[in-house]
């Protein structure tokens, strides 16, 4: 079967988001291309949910473009901090949207099954999805959006609240995904996480794009003082 043509590269230009007044995201651009997963890092209230949601179509911008600019269909899915899940099996919420997509009853438990598996969750597959631990559910919900086959997939915080086993798992889940070619598009507050996962690193500070650089070279030396004092560990006001 021939890959779906692409709808990479998704560009932000002076993309700006206020709500109540209040600035949020100021004239920040940004390609997202292609490639190895892309960590959005900051400090909390940077914006980094907020440009994740823009970027997702959640939001609205008040200011700015977002386009994708390849010839392809956007396929793109996000999973939340807190995913949601169906009141269901962890199949049953796996083959939820697929359904939707409009994916044949027998391809739809073929591919779900398949997305289980490979979040390491095949065992799990007839339990209550909202019974599982948090650590499994992040991985169920992350096993729903892979379904999708998307070519981009937002993840915001999705380790926040999980213990260094689960997080392991999931970041597990997450190589894998990006192995296999799908965009990861990540928040996360945790440099550790950071440096295991990222190929690019995108550092967001006050509602600007202050640095966009390769993994590499961000954590080598930073160009923007503000990323620099962050890597160290300083508490940015
Ligand atoms: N829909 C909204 N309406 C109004 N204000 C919002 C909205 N969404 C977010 N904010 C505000 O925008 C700022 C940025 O929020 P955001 O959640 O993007 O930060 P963050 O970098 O993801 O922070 P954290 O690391 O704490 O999750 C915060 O001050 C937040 O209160």
């Amino acid at each position: 079967m021939r890959a779906p043509m692409a709808a990479l590269p998704l560009r932000a230009e002076g993309l700006c988001f206020g709500a109540g007044g209040v600035g949020i995201l100021h004239d920040l651009s940004l390609a997202i291309e292609a490639g190895p997963p892309l960590l959005i890092i900051g400090p909390n209230g940077a914006g980094k949910s907020v440009l994740l949601r823009l970027l997702h179509g959640l939001l609205c911008p008040t200011a700015g473009r977002i386009a994708w600019e390849g010839a392809g269909m956007r396929r793109d899915a996000m999973v939340f901090q807190r995913p949601v899940m169906l009141r269901r099996s962890a199949l049953a919420n796996v083959e939820y949207p697929l359904a939707l997509a409009g994916l044949p009853r027998a391809a739809r438990r073929a591919r779900a099954a398949a997305a289980l598996a490979e979040a390491g969750l095949a065992a799990l597959a007839g339990r209550p999805a909202r019974r599982l631990s948090g650590g499994e559910q992040q991985r169920l919900a992350l096993a729903r959006a892979a379904a999708l086959r998307p070519e981009v997939l937002f993840l915001d915080e999705p380790c926040a609240s999980l213990d260094p086993a689960a997080t392991r798992a999931v970041e597990v889940a997450i190589t894998g995904l990006a192995a296999r070619g799908c965009k990861i598009v990540m928040t996360t507050h945790d440099l550790a996480q950071a440096r295991r996962l990222a190929g690019e690193v995108g550092f967001l500070h006050r509602g600007r794009l202050l640095e966009h650089a390769p993994a590499e070279a961000f954590f080598a030396g930073p160009r923007a003082p503000e990323a620099a004092a962050f890597l160290r560990g300083e508490l940015l006001a």
